[in-house]
């Protein structure tokens, strides 16, 4: 089955527990956000799946199996770890070439997988030549190269110019729709909301969060919007009756805490007060992350 299972498993490195008694299940047909601060075990969970590395207790199975124990492993779950693992003196075609024929995988799916991430036109160039945005589409292809029912890919917004960036939440949506299981890992929040529908989050190795984005974004984010308007007077008017308060902003534009913007220009409508613009305000998703990882970030401020 397309599933990522964790179960109480633990990680220590000497004393230091760097993965501590996770459980959490990664599900098909959604995006799975795999969120923490740095140094908080996102990566060594990774390897421990990966069978990389050796848990000190607990299990991290794939469909039930220990990846060591996968009979057709490049088909059953497709990594992105190391951008710059590829070897630079080969091109990206004979790159992909090597794995398929190492995989058993018909060389068919090389050109398939170089047209899907858009690197059909640079095959025949040496990886060495490549920007990082291109070397993670190249990893992106070599993950996908198996077709596979599960991927896991650490940070692979890395080096994406924000074209690339939408390319790659479109690309992991649709691999979802598919009924695959993606886990993406990041440290950005910020670029998280944007990519998943479901969150993991860590905090020195403990599960700190196992939610789906919108109940995260619900539970800890207080609704505010932005706008510019032609009549602030009308609208703090407006507002107050409904116990709201206009507040101006540094850059001449103004802030209501406590409304989104849909209802704030059903509201402004009604009244007839005209809005130049209107946006909803999303940083207290990121404040709310922050703290929630900030007692348990390994190397906070005070260190
Ligand atoms: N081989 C190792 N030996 C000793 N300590 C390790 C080893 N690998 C990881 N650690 C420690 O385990 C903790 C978790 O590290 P890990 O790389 O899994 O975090 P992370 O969430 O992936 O962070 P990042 O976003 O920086 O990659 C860190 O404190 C790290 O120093």
């Amino acid at each position: 089955m397309n599933s990522i299972e964790i179960r109480e498993l633990t990680k220590r490195y000497g004393t230091h527990r760097a993965v501590d008694g996770l459980t959490f299940d990664v599900l098909p047909g959604r995006v799975t956000g795999f969120l923490g601060p740095n140094g908080a075990g996102k990566s060594t969970t990774m390897r421990l799946l990966l069978g990389l590395d050796r848990p000190t207790s607990g299990t991290a199975t794939i469909g039930g199996r220990r990846y060591p124990d996968l009979t057709d492993p490049l088909h059953r779950v497709g990594v992105l770890l190391d951008a710059q693992a590829a070897h630079g003196g080969r091109t990206a075609r004979d790159h992909l070439r090597l794995l398929a024929a190492a995989g058993r995988i018909p060389m068919r799916r090389v050109d398939e997988v170089l047209e899907q991430t858009g690197m059909a036109s640079v095959a025949k160039r040496r990886i060495k030549s490549f920007s990082l945005g291109m070397r993670q589409r190249l990893g992106i292809a070599a993950a996908l190269i198996g077709d596979p029912g599960v991927l896991l890919l650490d940070e692979p917004t890395n080096g994406l110019d924000p074209e690339g960036i939408i390319w790659i939440r479109e690309l992991m949506r649709s691999l979802a729709a598919e009924g695959r299981a993606v886990l993406v890992s990041s440290h950005l929040m910020s670029e998280t909301s944007a990519l998943a529908d479901h969150l993991v989050v860590l905090g020195r190795g403990k599960l700190l969060a196992d939610t789906s984005m919108e109940a995260f974004i619900d539970a800890r984010s207080t609704p505010r919007a932005r706008l510019r308007t032609s009549d602030p007077v009308r609208l703090r008017d407006a507002l107050a009756r409904d116990d709201l308060e206009l507040v101006a902003a540094d850059d001449g534009r103004w802030t209501v805490e406590g409304i989104r913007a849909e209802q704030l220009g059903s509201l402004a409508a009604r009244e007839g007060v005209p809005l130049l613009e209107l946006s909803d305000e999303r940083a207290s998703l990121e404040q709310a992350y922050l703290d929630l990882t900030a007692d348990h970030a390994q190397f906070s401020a005070a260190h």
